[in-house]
């Protein structure tokens, strides 16, 4: 019954009742003196009020009747009169309070809603909304929304080993804060080249091999947030996605794509394997004949054709795609946040156990691979390229 209340059919009803001429309350002079110009002016403040939702209407409500006419004096109305029997209820429920504690109660909850509008509707600049200790992402928190954004523009959002470990922070704590959903999406025209060529050059003195490995813990620690992260995920894919940032879309609750977004696995290309469980998600989304076109030959997908094989929920016109896709995430982010917590646990923890153990797997194989010609050959081409102009 409380969902079939518009908030139309509620605030009606209830503000033209708070329409009543300051005379008509019968209150004690003293209590009259100190308390009815501040009654008087919460009522005028009511109405400029933000539609405060019909729990809080039905409070006012309430506490005008028994501020202006005192305990409950009319019949109960029928069961099938939904709207003024949840009135009569929240009027009734106020029993014996005097009329002057109704009135006091009344001031204090019309100001508490005045201090909270207020403090919400004074929106700050992202700038200061940015949450701090982060170089490689923009990461800010609102309307329950943490969206944790690659901010590597002029390299196409390449990730960095600082920006896996950033993400990695940034999904820890967003796990733990008190948003309802976490976004990651890219900043500038690319949504992400995938993994930073330049950090194959990064050589410690301890040597390559050593380099790979610890490149295998990396990554086989950065999947396994992904794989481990308890609310629900989604990819805001703003443009072209290469590599590592396309695979781990299929540890992803939801994957929205700008018609501009292309989905690129070069890895033959560039004599390495699959990763981000990729081997493992891919076929069981797309089967296994598309998989192995996009992870063993490099295909290209469009956004619709990622669409239409299952990777992408759905694709946007650029033109209107962050104003499409952010009013939709945050009618979601409304939606109640342990609810959607659970639900994204019974779909994904059965295959958590195999994921991790795929992760491992596929990490293993790479650090190989990081090792072989195939690889240094393709790397130092991409570095060299422009030199070779
Ligand atoms: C430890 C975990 C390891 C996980 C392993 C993951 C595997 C992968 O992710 S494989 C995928 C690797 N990525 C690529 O192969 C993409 C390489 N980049 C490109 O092919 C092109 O840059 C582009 C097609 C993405 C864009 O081409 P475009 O001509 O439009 O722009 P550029 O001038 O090339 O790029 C601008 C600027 O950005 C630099 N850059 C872009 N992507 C990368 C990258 N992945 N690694 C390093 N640098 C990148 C590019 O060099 C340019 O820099 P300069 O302006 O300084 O020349």
């Amino acid at each position: 019954a409380r969902l079939a209340y518009s908030a139309e059919q509620i605030s009606v009803p209830v503000c033209s009742s708070l329409q009543v001429p300051a005379l008509q309350l019968h209150v004690s002079k003293t209590a009259m003196r100190a308390s009815q110009k501040d009654f008087e002016s919460a009522l005028s403040q009511v109405k400029l009020l933000k539609d405060p939702g019909n729990e809080v209407k039905l409070k006012l409500y309430a506490l005008y009747k028994q501020a202006t006419e005192g305990p409950c004096n009319t019949p109960k109305p029928g069961v099938f009169d939904l709207i003024n029997k949840a009135k009569w209820d929240a009027w009734n429920a106020l029993g014996s309070l005097p009329k002057e504690t109704a009135r006091q109660n009344y001031v204090d909850l019309v100001s508490g809603l005045s201090s909270s509008s207020d403090s919400s509707s004074q929106v700050k600049p992202e700038a200061d909304r940015k949450q701090p200790g982060y170089e490689t992402l923009v990461v800010t928190s609102e309307d329950s929304i943490t969206k944790i954004m690659m901010n590597r523009p002029a390299k196409k959002n390449a990730m960095t080993t600082q920006m896996y470990n950033e993400i990695m922070l940034a999904l820890k704590a967003a796990s733990k804060d008190d948003s309802a959903i976490t976004v990651l999406t890219g900043n500038g025209d690319y949504y992400s080249s995938g993994n930073d060529l330049s950090n194959f050059t990064d050589i410690p003195p301890e040597g390559i091999e050593e380099k790979a490995k610890s490149g295998a813990i990396l990554l086989r620690d950065f999947v396994d947030c992904f794989i481990d992260f308890p609310k629900p995920l989604i990819a805001v894919v703003n443009g072209p996605a290469v590599g590592i940032s396309v695979t781990i879309l299929g540890l992803f609750d939801t994957v929205y794509a700008s018609n501009r977004a292309t989905f690129h696995t070069p890895f033959s290309h560039l004599g390495q394997s699959p990763e981000g469980c990729s081997s493992y998600t891919f076929p069981k989304i797309m089967g296994p004949a598309k998989a192995a076109e996009m992870l063993i030959f490099g295909k290209k997908l469009t956004a619709a054709e990622a669409c239409a094989q299952g990777l992408v929920t759905e694709v946007f016109p650029d033109s209107t795609f962050q104003k499409e896709v952010w009013t939709r995430l945050k009618a979601y982010s409304k939606l109640p946040p342990n609810a959607m917590r659970i639900s994204k646990q019974v779909i994904r923890n059965r295959e958590k156990e195999k994921l991790h153990a795929i992760n491992a797997e596929e990490s293993r194989v790479l650090q190989e691979r990081w090792l072989s010609d195939e690889c240094t050959n393709a790397v130092m081409n991409f570095l060299t390229r422009k030199a070779k102009l």
